[in-house]
């Protein structure tokens, strides 16, 4: 079948399928979305599709807000960079299979782009944030920041 370029919410649908029919059986990260994610993949689908509709139609369908799935994904099971990589193979694939034109382009362009912002961004949380858990009554642990007060004891 002839390949055409992204132009449609359609084609985002489309795109967004087929990387997911990889993904999800993937032997390096389809467990991530299985069993640490939990995905609901109808609820996701539309998600993902306005995301990429937003980002290369124009549309203004997705709100913002990608990161922080991801994060607590980390929180769960640390994402590495081979995983971002092996989702980035994947997204390549699932493009060229359907896609050709500028737009595809620019679909791989900035899945590179947000792969390594998400990555550098989960790699400059703190240290300790893969053991931080909310406190039992509720409330978040706290770490004091800033230079220590006068009545602080010589470190
Ligand atoms: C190792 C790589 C990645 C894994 C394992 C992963 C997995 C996931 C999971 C489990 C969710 C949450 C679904 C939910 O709870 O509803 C999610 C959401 C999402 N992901 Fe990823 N992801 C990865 C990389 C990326 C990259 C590189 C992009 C963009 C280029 C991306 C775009 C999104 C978007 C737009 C959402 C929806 C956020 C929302 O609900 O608003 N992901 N991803």
């Amino acid at each position: 079948m002839e390949r055409h370029d992204i132009a449609t919410r359609q084609d985002c649908e489309r795109l967004v399928e087929r990387f997911y029919g990889r993904a999800l059986h993937d032997p390096f990260i389809g467990w991530l979305f299985v069993d640490v994610a939990q995905l609901d993949l109808e609820a996701h689908l539309p998600q993902i599709a306005s995301f990429w509709e937003t980002i290369l139609l124009g549309a203004k369908s997705y709100g913002g807000g990608a990161f922080h799935p991801h994060a607590q994904l980390h929180r769960k099971a640390e994402l590495k960079a081979g995983h971002f990589d092996r989702w980035l193979a994947l997204w390549r694939e699932s493009v060229d299979e359907l896609f050709e034109g500028p737009v595809a382009e620019q679909a791989k362009d900035h899945a590179h782009r947000v792969a390594y912002a998400f990555h550098r961004r989960l790699q400059g949380l703190p240290p300790d944030f893969l053991s931080i858990r909310p406190r039992e009554d509720g409330a978040l642990p706290v770490t004091r920041h800033g230079p220590p007060s006068v009545q602080d004891p010589p470190a």
